[in-house]
């Protein structure tokens, strides 16, 4: 809670009543943009949040991860070092100053998303959990506040399954796994989704011995031939990965946790570690909340909103990022506090869905992906739908990087419309952004060939992919014929 209003609350010994444009509930990816983007239009923001400024990204996602895969990648570059002359070498991984690395990205990233930060830009912050009064009155230990606007953006928060013998073993999510005390000798993940897949691969690099149960395909949202190729080099650097196989129960035994797994043919073994990380999926955060009391309607996905993330219960209240149950991303959110000003301080109508959402892996091979990809638009639209892919083995920068693992994939319609992309390589994340520009802004197949792309650049793939779409125009029976026409004339 900041000082002012802790002093004025414990002088009346009852809350303090104050009068809000905007109340935010979460200081995360969604709740900070938005309260930013409005006390800069000059709203009266008042600003709840009642764990660590900054939400799951900053403290306990993405920073964290991506500063622990960076290690990761350094220690996997002294193993690779022969493929370019060099000496390979192992790794000396220090665990303790590998913690401090990924602290110090964190130190460095806090003060965008602190207390002085928003109070500096006009926000009243109030560090204690909210919950509602009535329609429009939000309230926390100490404060309540009538508002005119409401937003939601609380988050979401790993789902433990119901697997037998789960809550008797110390496991660990997200929230805990960054502050191991030592590198796990074996650690056994609970699911191949973007977090266990990110952490298989980081912890394996680092050193320790990694087995991951997945119940049905892991990154089961990425194009099937992309993932392929990403998973095939976790396992090649000794990642054991079991698909379709569940677990049945878990225990705590004298070698350590042990999970009872039964794969696909119904085959029932045993798989041992030192930890467990379980990455099971998110479940939105709703609980403390008083939502009946605020008339916001919710479900299992999250606060139950119009297009536009107005709830469709109480017309005061907006839903912002994981908690609004529509992608859990840090750049969903903030595209989600751009919706909200748009439409309720600019009134405009823009829906949540109308820009194309990108989503990246960070392994190595990365993958990215914007966009429907060929299965779902072939469901959709039939034969009406082509690919046209490139691969990276063709890429001189890559063959000088030795780095040629994947391609490119663009997914279009007959008449040129890009539908999606897929890119799975390195420096995927990065090239993805030059097709959701093209897709966000309405342009077709086209516009990727229009540009000089610099040489040698891995991104040349997308233009190359795109390129070939025209091939059999531009080198067909019809092209030919009016060459031949034109050279004649000549
Ligand atoms: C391990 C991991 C890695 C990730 N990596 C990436 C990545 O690389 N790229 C990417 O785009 N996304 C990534 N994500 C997802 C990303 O972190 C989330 O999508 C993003 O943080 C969602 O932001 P949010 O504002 O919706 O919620 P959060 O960031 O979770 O913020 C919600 C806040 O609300 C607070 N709160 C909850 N209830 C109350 C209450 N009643 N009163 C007051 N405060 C309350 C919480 O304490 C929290 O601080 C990752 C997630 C994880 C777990
Ligand atoms: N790079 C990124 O942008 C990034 C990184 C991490 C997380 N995230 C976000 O966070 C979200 C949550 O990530 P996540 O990986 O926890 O969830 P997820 O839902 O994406 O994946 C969970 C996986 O666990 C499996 N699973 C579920 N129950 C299981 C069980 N009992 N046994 C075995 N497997 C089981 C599922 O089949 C699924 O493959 C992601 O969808 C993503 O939006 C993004």
């Amino acid at each position: 809670m900041s000082t002012t209003i802790e002093a004025a609350a414990s002088e009346n010994g009852k809350k303090k009543r104050m009068k809000a444009d905007l109340v935010v509930i979460g200081a995360g990816s969604g709740g900070l943009s938005a309260a930013a983007g409005s006390a800069m239009l000059g709203l009266k923001v008042v600003l709840f949040e009642k764990g660590e400024m900054g939400g799951d990204c900053l403290n306990y996602g993405c920073v964290p991860s991506k500063a622990l895969i960076a290690a990761a990648r350094q220690a996997q570059a002294f193993r690779d070092a022969d493929k370019y002359g060099l000496t390979s070498a192992d790794p000396g991984v220090d665990w303790t100053r590998v913690k401090a690395h990924v602290k110090s990205a964190i130190a460095t990233i806090e003060p965008n998303d602190s207390v002085e930060r928003f109070e500096g830009l006009g926000v009243t912050v109030i560090r204690e959990a909210a919950r509602f009064v009535t329609e429009h009155v939000v309230a926390s230990d100490t404060v309540q506040v009538d508002a005119k606007r409401i937003v939601i953006a609380t988050g979401s928060r790993a789902l433990v399954p119901p697997i037998e013998g789960l809550g008797s073993v110390s496991f660990h999510t997200n929230e805990t796994i960054f502050d191991l005390e030592e590198l796990p000798e074996h650690l056994l993940v609970l699911g191949g989704g973007p977090i266990g897949i990110e952490m298989a691969q980081a912890f394996r690099r680092l050193g320790s011995k990694v087995t991951v149960v997945e119940r049905a395909r892991a990154l089961d949202r990425a194009d099937p031939e992309h993932a392929q190729i990403a998973l095939d080099s976790l396992r090649e650097e000794g990642v054991t990965l079991l698909e379709r196989t569940s677990a049945n129960a878990v225990s705590q035994t004298a070698e350590g946790i042990r999970i009872e797994v039964q794969n696909s043919d119904g085959e029932i073994s045993a798989v041992i570690g030192s930890h467990l990380l379980v990455a099971t999926g998110r479940a939105p955060v709703l609980d403390g909340l008083a939502l009946e009391a605020g008339g916001v309607d919710f479900d299992h996905k999250g606060i139950e909103t119009k297009p536009n993330l107005r709830s469709t219960s109480n017309g005061r209240v907006w839903a912002l990022g994981d908690v609004a149950g529509r992608g859990q991303f840090t750049h969903l959110a903030g595209w989600h506090a751009s919706v909200f000003v748009r439409n309720a301080l600019f009134k405009s109508a823009t829906r949540a869905d109308s820009l194309p959402t990108p989503a990246v892996t960070y392994i190595s091979p990365e993958i990215a992906q914007v966009g429907v990809m060929e299965a779902e638009a072939r469901k959709e639209y039939g034969d009406k739908v082509s690919v046209s892919a490139f691969h990276f083995a063709e890429n001189d920068r890559a063959i000088a990087e030795k780095k040629t693992k994947g391609g490119v994939k663009i997914v279009t319609l007959k008449n040129g419309t890009v539908l999606g992309v897929s890119i799975v390589g390195e420096g995927a994340g990065d090239i993805i952004q030059l097709a959701g520009f093209a897709m966000s802004n309405g342009m077709k197949i086209k516009a990727l060939t229009n540009f000089i792309s610099p040489y040698p650049t891995r991104t040349e793939v997308l233009k190359r992919a795109a390129s070939k779409w025209y091939e059999p125009l531009v080198f067909g029976k019809k092209a030919k014929f009016m060459v031949k026409i034109l050279q004649s004339i000549a």
